[in-house]
């Protein structure tokens, strides 16, 4: 399986539209639908908040349809739930859904608080940010709830690219995710608000999506027919700052790279590292893949260094000051490589690299894929990883600890190990994005680059 399939989908609004669509055409009704949808959001309050009072707020759409199904499932458990509304149902489904509940409908403006609180305002139908007074009360009636949980999004953020349209938004601590995930429960800063997120079957097809979360990378352990050759031999080409480069042929050998050579090390490091000219390393042909960039520097020597990189036959991974030196001339021989290249930016690096490519994260990392013909992984709290072919894979938040010097060569040297072991480029950025996210969950508060080397074996134990 490879990290595309294991991961889960995740579908936009449109995407979301058209697989509920392909439902409506094969004979469902919007009513049943709801129905399911409804009842996987009353099991979620009854599972998780237990039989305590329960105030549920309900938009026009049928996101609002959702939180009248499940008011009249809760209330048949015998719990104490009460309805307010912001405007009355304004689909079908919506006004059959509130016909069903048939009790009292509060004004939302007016309605007080409860221990638990079920934002069923608006999800994927959102146009624009709350009205101020709106968003007000909804922040004073999750400030006064125990439990606050979303029916597929929390109110006020936008689906697809991870915007929050409204100020002042609740983080919530439990978002019921209704068929899929969005782009919104994984990307910053919406991602922020929605807390634990719980995926409601609801029985749409997801298959056609081009996007999925990071998962766990499944990897086998070496057997007694390897050797270190076999495992994966990775390349680092050193420069002028020979620590850095030091971090990321550490994090390879610590990711299972079975022989890691650095050219101009400055001497040092574990006494397995492997010290060799680049001129000797480009020609051999067990190179799995060549790492560049960390500690490369920006001289004249570091672009002589990325020229015969760029020259070579071997996998490329090319991150930091390797991904400045490129320039357009850079990228147009990268997309030329016979093998497909890695490029790890962070949003400085990337704005250099792809200048003129001003939209959300998600659509910056599919363009830059897209223009480099390389696989592209835009480094951040909400990493991604995105292959020219357009399928991309969103990581959910890694630890805020990683914001450290020499973190990204760590990474480096980890997605160099998962290339060299044989995987391709786009599962090889995948599984080292997972592994370095679960290192730094592993290594814990105040981090620093070496720890998260250290702790490479105990998050490789956890993909055997
Ligand atoms: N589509 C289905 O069959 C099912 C959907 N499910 C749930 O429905 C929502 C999406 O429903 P939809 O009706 O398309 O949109 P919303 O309920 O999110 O709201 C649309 C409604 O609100 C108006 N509007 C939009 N933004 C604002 C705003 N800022 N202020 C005021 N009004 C606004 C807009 O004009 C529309 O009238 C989905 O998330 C699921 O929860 C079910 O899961 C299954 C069936
Ligand atoms: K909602």
């Amino acid at each position: 399986m490879s990290a595309w399939d294991a991961g889960r989908p995740i579908l936009t609004a449109g995407e979301t539209r058209a697989a509920e669509q392909a439902l409506f055409d094969g004979g469902m009704s919007v009513e049943a639908l709801m129905a399911r949808a409804g009842a996987a959001l009353a099991e979620l309050v009854w599972r998780h908040a237990g039989p305590v009072d329960t105030l549920i707020v309900c938009g026009p759409g049928n996101n609002g349809g959702d939180g009248y199904v499940a008011a009249a499932l809760l209330r048949r458990l015998g719990m104490t739930v009460r309805v307010a509304a912001l405007a009355a149902p304004r689909t079908d489904a919506a006004r059959h859904a509130r016909d069903g509940w048939g009790g009292a409908v509060e004004a939302f403006a007016e309605s007080a608080p409860a221990t638990v609180l079920v934002d069923a305002l608006f999800g994927t139908g959102l146009t624009r940010g709350l009205d101020t007074a709106v968003a007000t009360k909804l922040a004073a009636l999750a400030a006064a709830a125990t439990v606050t949980i979303a029916v597929d999004l929390p109110s006020g953020i936008a689906t697809d690219d991870g915007a929050v349209l409204t100020e002042g938004l609740p983080r919530f601590d439990l978002t019921l995710a209704l068929g899929a995930l969005k782009p919104a429960h994984r990307l910053r800063p919406a991602a922020d608000h929605v807390g634990r997120v719980v995926v409601g079957e609801i029985g749409i097809p997801t298959d056609a999506t081009g996007l999925r979360e990071l998962a766990r990378p499944r990897l086998s352990a070496p057997t007694a027919a390897d050797h270190k050759y076999s495992r994966g031999m990775v390349a680092v080409a050193g420069g002028a700052m020979p620590g850095a480069a030091l971090l990321a042929a550490t994090a390879a050998q610590r990711a299972g790279a079975g022989y890691v050579a650095l050219s101009n090390g400055a001497g040092g490091g574990p006494m397995a590292l492997v010290h060799r000219p680049l001129e000797a390393l480009i020609d051999d042909k067990r190179v799995g893949a060549l790492a560049i960039g960390p500690g490369l520097g920006r001289d004249s020597a570091a672009r002589d260094i990325l020229a015969v990189a760029l020259g070579s036959a071997r996998p490329l991974l090319v991150d930091a000051d390797a991904l400045v030196l490129l320039g357009q001339p850079g990228l147009k021989r990268l997309g030329a490589l016979e093998a497909m290249a890695i490029l790890t930016p962070h949003e400085g690096e990337f704005a250099k690299l792809f200048p003129g490519i001003a939209s959300d994260r998600l659509s910056r990392a599919r363009a830059g894929a897209a223009r480099s013909g390389a696989v592209l992984l835009l480094k951040g709290s909400d990493s991604i990883v995105a292959h020219p072919d357009g399928r991309a894979v969103i990581a959910p938040a890694a630890p805020a600890w990683l914001a450290s010097a020499g973190t990204g060569d760590v990474l480096a040297g980890t997605i160099a190990a998962m290339r060299a072991r044989g995987l391709d480029a786009f599962d090889a950025a995948c599984a080292g994005l997972w592994l370095h996210g679960e290192a730094a969950r592993i290594a814990g508060p105040a981090l620093i680059a070496d720890d998260l080397a250290a702790a490479l074996p105990r998050a490789l134990e956890q993909c055997l």
